[in-house]
């Protein structure tokens, strides 16, 4: 099988042979050498959906926390799930509005990881959403699960091969600034990369240039045609005073922060924490990619030490459940906003 990526086609996979990019001698001392999913093992995994679904999707969707949890009606229990019928668009999981839809197991998926955590059930579904062709990933990948970052955004490169253009990232987080209420909504405009700081990047190790290049600039991550257009599709469905913009971080988690660390991500200039979303949308912009990210703020993030308050995940897919029918209108009318404007990918 051929694919063709943005004329990188040819590129030499640098690194791994013995060069790097910057033509110097390479040792390499990566201890996930050899476990890396190299090209063509996921052009392999790319290969095995491909046979199961008879479109190409353009529009991607990872579904944070409580927001793709719920498993779809399926007829039988085989690998792939075909439904019944339609579903009504404002029921259920984001995934859920996709129709026709035909849902994946990641067990059956040769390479994919393997979900582990509540609230993200562990399948691809594939259908249509406002027209276009679409794949939802419900269920995503954290370092805390024990993936490696390069392993959590496995998905993101295979969704890249598959045909996606568009990356819509969804996610819970607390909220950090004081403006923000649970269940409001948060357009990620950038991100600060916590984990990156002490060196710990999905694009680490040796680059591929079939994917992007070795150094991707990332001042541009998230495309500002659509955030002004979800702002605008905010306003039109009755959310105008429900959203906001801003900055998230991700630790990697799995504990939820301290009272000291908060106040120092809130000094930092973020707006919202999680522990997901920073390494995938890097992933994506790297393979060049359209990315769209929100956070829904499912608790406030407690920043004084004078209460009993504390966070915990029961709440955040407690809220995620509550907020699923706006989230759902919201992406559901922006996809028909984003692809009537026709917007195109980082790199033309
Ligand atoms: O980022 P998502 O996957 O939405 O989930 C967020 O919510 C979970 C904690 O409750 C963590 O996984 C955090 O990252
Ligand atoms: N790190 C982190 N992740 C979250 N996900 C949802 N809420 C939170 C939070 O307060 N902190």
């Amino acid at each position: 099988m051929s694919l063709k990526l943005n004329g990188y086609h040819n590129a030499k996979l640098s690194g791994q042979n013995g060069t790097s990019t910057n033509g110097h001698a390479n040792k390499i001392t990566d201890p996930d050498i050899g476990h890396r999913y190299t090209y063509e093992v996921l052009v392999e995994t790319v290969d095995f959906i491909k046979s199961r679904v008879p479109f190409e999707p353009v529009v991607g969707i990872i579904c944070g926390s409580g927001l793709g949890k719920n498993q779809i009606r399926h007829k039988n229990a085989s690998d792939i799930l075909y439904l019944f019928s339609e579903i009504d668009p404002f029921t259920g999981s984001l995934a859920e509005c996709l129709t026709s839809p035909i849902e994946i197991s990641y067990t059956t998926i040769p390479n994919f990881p393997q979900s582990t955590v509540k609230g993200h059930a562990g399948s691809l579904v594939f259908g249509h959403l406002s027209g276009l062709p679409t794949v939802c990933m419900k269920g995503r990948f954290h370092y805390y699960e024990g993936y490696p970052l390069w392993k959590c955004c496995m998905p993101v490169r295979v969704m890249k091969l598959l045909g996606v253009t568009h990356l819509i990232i969804t996610n819970a987080a607390g909220g950090l600034n004081p403006k923000f209420k649970v269940g409001d909504i948060m357009f990620v405009n950038d991100h600060i990369n916590i984990m990156g700081f002490a060196g710990n990047n999905p694009l680490q190790g040796p680059n591929d240039e079939r994917f992007g290049p070795r150094f991707p600039p990332m001042n541009q991550a998230y495309n500002r045609t659509i955030i002004n257009l979800a702002k605008k599709v905010a306003k039109e469905i009755g959310l105008a005073d429900r959203v906001h913009e801003g900055v998230y971080t991700c630790l990697g988690g799995p504990n939820f922060e301290t009272v000291a660390e908060l106040n120092m991500l809130k000094m930092l200039g973020a707006d919202a924490v999680g522990m997901s979303t920073v390494h995938e949308v890097i992933t994506a912009n790297h393979c060049n990619m359209t990315v769209f990210a929100f956070s829904l703020i499912t608790n406030e993030c407690v920043v004084h030490y004078e209460t009993e308050d504390e966070p915990s995940h029961e709440e955040v897919m407690d809220v995620g459940k509550q907020r699923e029918d706006s989230l759902k209108q919201l992406v559901t009318e922006l996809l028909k906003e984003v692809f009537h404007l026709g917007i195109t990918t980082r790199r033309g």
